[in-house]
């Protein structure tokens, strides 16, 4: 049975700040290079393999502090970005117009490919995802991997690994550095396919860790 760990990255200056960063980037704060080292002992500890990344700055770094405290070098992969957020990428949560929360409103009651102008919808986002996610089928037998990605990407991952709908992500906690299981089994009486183990364990982090955007 292959087990896949998926962490979201560490705290960004841009989650603290309430800022929407989507496939724009900042940096992570010390407390985020903190979660970041905590998670990573904790990925140690479970003797991961591989450690794949989004290739945003944010997931690098974290990535990067797991690599190096795991001994395993670090792989990119687009498709674990996070969601494209199109037109409102950058700007704080609190200063959206009325028209502006309205599309983002579309992405998160479940309209049908709703989109924020110029972004992805939660359809796209979830099949790249998929895609990132089935391609840890063809590493070696005994492989163990880490996926590092986003809040909204991993939350659409479990959730339409459940059968759910993307937009049930919002009804997924994924805090900062949060851990996360999902697992490849075969089993003619239970499910067969990828089954989830756990979501959003932050039991190796010592402070408070945000909710997505949260304050
Ligand atoms: O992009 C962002 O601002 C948030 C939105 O959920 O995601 P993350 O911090 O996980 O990249």
């Amino acid at each position: 049975m292959l087990q896949v760990y998926l962490v979201r990255h560490g705290e960004t200056v841009w989650n603290a700040a309430r800022r929407i960063q989507g496939q724009s980037d900042s940096a992570l704060t010390e407390k985020g290079e903190r979660q970041a080292r905590q998670v990573g002992e904790r990925m140690k500890s479970l003797g991961i393999t591989h450690v794949i990344s989004s290739d945003l700055g944010r997931t690098r770094r974290t990535a990067e502090i797991i690599a190096d405290i795991c001994g395993c070098s670090v792989t990119l992969d687009a498709r674990l970005r996070e969601l494209n957020m199109g037109v409102l990428e950058q700007r704080p949560i609190d200063t959206l117009s009325a028209e502006e929360e309205g599309w983002r409103r579309t992405l998160v009651n479940g309209t049908e490919n709703g989109r924020i102008p110029e972004g992805e919808s939660m359809t796209e986002l979830a099949e790249r995802m998929h895609q990132a996610l089935n391609a840890c089928l063809e590493l070696p037998a005994g492989s163990r991997p880490l996926l590092v990605s986003h809040g909204m990407a991993l939350g659409v991952l479990v959730s339409t690994l459940l059968g759910l709908p993307a937009h049930a992500e919002r009804r997924l906690r994924l805090r900062n550095c949060s851990l996360s299981r999902v697992d490849h089994q075969q089993s003619a009486w239970l499910a067969s396919g990828w089954v989830v183990e756990t979501a959003g364990d932050i039991s190796h982090l010592d402070l408070p860790a945000l909710d997505e955007l949260q304050r």
